[in-house]
């Protein structure tokens, strides 16, 4: 926030982004994430209480799920926890050509679920399960869309703008990619870059 207020006290900047840009952008998301949600919630309960065998099925399903269950042969308990380790399916060979390379061309996938070049390696549509960051099923990440699009949206606004340099001599001039301990795949060492401007959109007229 800090910095986008600071790039409008630049005297150059011809892109002002204002207090009433952020607030809108917050009343925006204020009034798309609750009314519709909440609307939603009384038109299918509306439809429950109308339907009560409806009502019963959903009922008994839920408390179908909460027992115990064979899944790849394996017994689950009831009421255990299941972690399932995606970084072995998302780095084995049978699913991915050189698992351990960095392609990106084996993530390209149309928005209809095609394949868009013969090197994508991802089916699209999540059903082939070897592609699983966000884990899968009903307890699958509910951020899902939410982090592709801020990923994807700051990663590029960073390589458009950025030559990026690895700062620091006790790295040379790679960045070191050992991972580092814990549940979320953080790295072994702080990411610490160099940043050198080649685009400015704030100095750009739009
Ligand atoms: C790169 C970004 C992210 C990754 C890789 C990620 C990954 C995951 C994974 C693997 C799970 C467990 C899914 C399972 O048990 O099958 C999960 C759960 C969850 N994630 Fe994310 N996530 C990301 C971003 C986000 C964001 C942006 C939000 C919220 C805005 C979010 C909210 C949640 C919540 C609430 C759960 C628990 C769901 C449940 O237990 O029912 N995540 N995430």
């Amino acid at each position: 926030m800090d910095i986008l207020l600071d790039v409008c006290h630049d005297e150059k900047a011809e892109v002002k982004i204002t207090r009433t840009h952020i607030k809108a952008f917050f009343v925006d998301l204020f009034i798309a994430g609750t009314g519709t949600s909440a609307e939603s919630m009384q038109w299918a309960i509306a439809e429950l209480i109308n339907h009560p065998s409806v009502f019963n099925k959903a009922l008994s399903q839920q408390e179908n799920a909460a027992k115990i269950c064979k899944i790849n042969g394996y017994d689950i308990p009831e009421k255990i926890a299941v972690a399932i380790n995606l970084y072995a399916i998302m780095r084995d060979p049978d699913s991915w050509d050189d698992p351990n390379e960095f392609h990106p061309e084996r993530f390209l996938v149309l928005l209809n679920g095609q394949k868009k070049l013969d090197q994508c390696q991802v089916e699209g549509k999540g059903q082939t399960f070897n592609f699983v960051p966000f884990g899968a099923g009903r307890r699958g990440c509910p951020g899902t869309t939410l982090a592709f699009s801020m990923i994807q949206t700051a990663v590029a606004a960073l390589v458009q703008c950025f030559d990026l340099k690895v700062s620091g001599e006790e790295y040379g001039t790679k960045v070191d990619m050992q991972p580092g301990p814990g549940m979320s795949l953080s790295m072994a060492r702080r990411l610490i870059v160099r940043p050198i401007v080649h685009f400015n959109p704030f100095t750009t007229s739009i």
